[in-house]
């Protein structure tokens, strides 16, 4: 297979940026990688996993003649990544990122890109609760969506050649606004953690009272959201405080419904809590059979198909 892209830069280099490198690599997809993280530490553990061909010591350098440059950083930090990294871009270069938040990514990115380069925001639905430069495998996003979030004026061509490198990588491809991309993703991904931070907050809070025995007799929903507590803090901070609107309207949505069950619960409303739950196994059933769940054999196969 040819090459999409020449020199690749990835500008932080902790769980996606890190599979992504694996991802590219086994699939032979860019000629070169290049890449540069804040941290001396993480810089020397890049080196020694060796995912890439060359780690920087800055994001100026890592960009200068790259092809793509993809901002891998918490979502707080790609404006100042951006404005580093501008000068040293050639023109016909894209810029992506993969943020999980667009709106504020591309107010705060796109004035610091010069004329004649290209800016394509995307955000790969594929992670982990595990970060940093250990942490990836090229196997992540296969199978999982990668959603394109063109700017107006994004090239065709630069959006179509981003696209085939995530396909590379195995990923379905979906294009959405950028308003639109943020309160999805509020719905899917964003509140479920914070409700999965407060839970296990609240259980931390009782520790007192129930002694050890949460962790001893922890049951399989508490693990799970123990697990998505355990995501990275600097990175979910930064969800929040740049997804703040759909999320405190998410939020709003969520109180209503928990106060209607609380209520169900305090009257001995069994049909209002059998019909509700009645309700959300639909949906779960529903995202089965789509093919969108990644812990059944299936996953996947419902979409391939049809592409
Ligand atoms: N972890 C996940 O499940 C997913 C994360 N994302 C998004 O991908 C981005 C990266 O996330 P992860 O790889 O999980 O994070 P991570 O914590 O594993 O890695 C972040 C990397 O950025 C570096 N960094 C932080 N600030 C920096 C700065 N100012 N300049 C240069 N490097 C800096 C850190 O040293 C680290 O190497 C975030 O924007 C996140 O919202 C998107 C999809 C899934
Ligand atoms: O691990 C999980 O449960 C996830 O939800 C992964 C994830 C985290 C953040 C994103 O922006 C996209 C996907």
């Amino acid at each position: 297979m040819t090459a999409i892209y020449g020199r690749v830069a990835l500008i932080g280099l902790g769980l996606i940026a890190s599979s992504m490198a694996h991802a590219m690599r086994r699939a032979g997809l860019v000629d070169e990688i290049v890449g540069y993280a804040r941290s001396a530490e993480t810089r020397d553990i890049a080196r020694e996993v060796g995912f890439c061909d060359h780690v920087a010591d800055s994001a100026f350098d890592a960009s200068k003649d790259a092809d793509l440059v993809v901002l891998c950083v918490p979502v707080g930090a790609m404006g100042a990544v951006a404005s580093e990294i501008g000068p040293a871009l050639k023109p016909g270069a894209t810029v992506s990122d993969v943020g999980s938040v667009k709106r504020t990514v591309i107010a705060e990115v796109a004035p610091h890109l010069p004329q004649g380069v290209h800016f394509v925001p995307a955000h790969p639905l594929a992670g982990t609760e595990h970060s940093g430069p250990r942490a990836g495998f090229a196997e992540l996003f296969e199978n999982r969506y990668c959603i394109i979030v063109p700017v107006a004026d994004s090239d065709r061509d630069a959006v179509a050649r981003l696209a085939d490198l995530w396909r590379g990588m195995g990923a379905l491809i979906d294009e959405m606004e950028a308003e639109h991309h943020d309160l999805v993703l509020s719905v899917t991904s964003h509140t479920p953690h914070l409700i999965a931070y407060t839970m296990v907050g609240v259980a931390d809070d009782l520790s007192r009272v129930t002694d050890s025995e949460v962790i001893k007799y922890s049951a399989a929903g508490f693990r799970d959201f123990t697990r998505i507590a355990a995501s990275d803090p600097v990175m979910w901070r930064d969800v929040f405080l740049n997804n703040k609107d759909a999320t405190l309207q998410i939020l709003g949505r969520f109180t209503e419904e928990l106060f209607a069950l609380q209520r169900a619960i305090r009257r001995g409303d069994g049909d209002h809590l059998q019909e509700y739950f009645t309700r959300t196994r639909a949906i779960r059933r529903s995202i089965i059979e789509a093919g969108q769940d990644t812990d059944a054999p299936n996953f996947g196969r419902a979409k391939a198909k049809g592409d």
